[in-house]
């Protein structure tokens, strides 16, 4: 009786053990793919799901390298806060001459002996000599001609930083703190084909009233408390949604450096829907191919580059881009930072569907493990007193680059890194 007894009890033990077992690997495998937090939006979850699990799989198994920092960054950060940190008394019009004059295949600005901060201090203050409506577009935004005749793209402010955009990808207004942190991104990416950006406030009456345009005089309007706000003018401006002068008169925004040159635009292939229906790429495992056949390798290796950027602030709305000397142009990085819970796998679409990258993007991504891209962002934005994006979304852009590891092994364990890795000289 007592040996029966013990039996029963050591075999439910053991179920419990084996139960326990499945349990531990169950979650394990699991943790990445369904946890809330990493939103694999189910309809997707057809053509995707196996290639998400797959990348999930590698990320769970992501060897330790990945999350540890790179000592070999040390030199070049230093390098980079250099040449964002010059001088105190610079002769702005002589910056512009030389931004204007500027002409290399390597850049569209200078970026040795500290071009970059001057470029910067330079946008932010310069006297502002005409304000006027940017009209181009769908998104608010003013045409600032600073004194010298450099003009600026200005996009105001329309949350807090801690706003969280709930709904689409491509939702909410453009974040203005988006468009510098990109920019300061594309400079740790080492992607230079980029306007330089930066947080300007601007106030109401000592530089906009003075200056304004009479079509943008009559797009403001006066608030419940009196304040001069501005509804502008474009494609979704409504007089209802305006822009307000903050407590201090002042409206703070992105200062975007304006490019007069001509660029070619072109539709992304991985455009999204803005409507129900899919798109090809969402529903052809094969899209890639197509894509091959229509573009050079040179310009795909940068799509992907451009998609890998765009993932990790989480901009879904490239839907054209802009070409210039034969390298896209990172205009319009204002759709980004908008849910630090989120990360749309899809963005990736370019890397994981084609599986090739660039040599040069992956040894610079691998130089950024462990905390060093976020930590770079944020010194830089140190340097101009602003802070980029709330923690949330700094840890946000951390957890992406794994997931862009992750992305890449799964791509080495499907082709191998010799057909992965590309050197782009073609
Ligand atoms: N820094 C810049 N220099 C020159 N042209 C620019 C710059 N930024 C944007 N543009 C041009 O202006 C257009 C509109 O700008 P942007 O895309 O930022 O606005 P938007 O309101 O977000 O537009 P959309 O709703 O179409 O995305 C771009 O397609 C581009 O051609
Ligand atoms: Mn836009």
């Amino acid at each position: 009786m007592m040996s029966m007894n013990y039996a029963f009890g050591f075999s439910l033990f053991l179920l419990v053990l084996v139960a326990l077992n499945i349990y531990f690997f169950y979650t394990l495998n699991t943790v990445g793919a369904r946890s809330p937090k990493f939103n694999v939006p189910s309809m997707k979850l057809d053509l995707t799901s196996s290639v998400f699990k797959d990348i999930y799989d590698y990320l769970n198994y992501l060897p330790s390298n990945y999350k540890i920092k790179n000592p070999k960054f040390l030199p070049i950060q230093n390098n980079l806060l250099a040449s964002f940190n010059s001088s105190h008394n610079i002769n702005n019009q002589d910056v512009w001459s030389e931004t204007e004059n500027w002409s290399s295949e390597e850049s569209l600005f200078p970026h040795t002996n500290g071009a970059p901060g001057r470029i910067l201090q330079a946008i932010q203050t310069s006297q502002i000599a005409l304000v006027d409506n940017a009209p181009k577009g769908t998104q608010l935004k003013l045409l600032l001609l600073l004194e010298g005749k450099q003009k600026i793209y200005f996009k105001p402010k329309r949350y807090d930083l801690d706003h969280v955009i709930i709904g689409n990808i491509y939702g909410g207004f453009d974040r203005h703190n988006s468009e510098v942190f990109a920019y300061y991104l594309a400079m740790v990416l080492n992607f230079r084909w980029i306007p330089p950006s930066v947080i300007r406030r601007i106030h109401i009456h000592k530089d906009i009233m003075p200056v304004a345009t009479a079509g943008l005089k009559r797009t403001m309007v006066k608030n419940e408390s009196g304040s001069l706000c501005i509804y502008g003018k474009c494609f979704y401006c409504k007089v209802n949604e305006t822009v307000c002068p903050d407590s201090k008169g002042e409206i703070e925004g992105a200062a975007i450096l304006y490019l007069d040159r001509q660029f070619k635009i072109h539709k992304s292939p991985w455009k999204r829907s803005y409507s129900t229906k899919k798109m090809e790429w969402e529903t052809d495992n094969d899209f890639c191919k197509k894509v091959k056949g229509a573009l050079s390798t040179k310009r795909l290796l940068n799509l992907i580059d451009v998609a890998i950027f765009d993932f990790l602030i989480q901009n879904g709305d490239r839907h054209r881009y802009e070409v210039y000397k034969d390298q896209i142009v990172l205009l319009d990085n204002g759709k980004g930072l908008g849910n630090a819970m989120v990360d749309e796998l899809d963005i990736l679409a370019p890397l994981y569907q084609c599986c090739i990258l660039s040599t040069s993007t992956w040894q610079k991504l691998e130089m950024l493990s462990g905390g060093s891209l976020t930590e770079t962002i944020k010194k830089l934005g140190a340097l101009r007193n602003d802070k980029l994006a709330t923690e949330e979304h700094f840890k946000a852009v951390e957890r992406r680059l794994l997931k862009v590891f992750a992305t890449v092994q799964y791509c080495i364990g499907k082709h191998g890194r010799s057909k992965v890795f590309q050197n782009g000289l073609f």
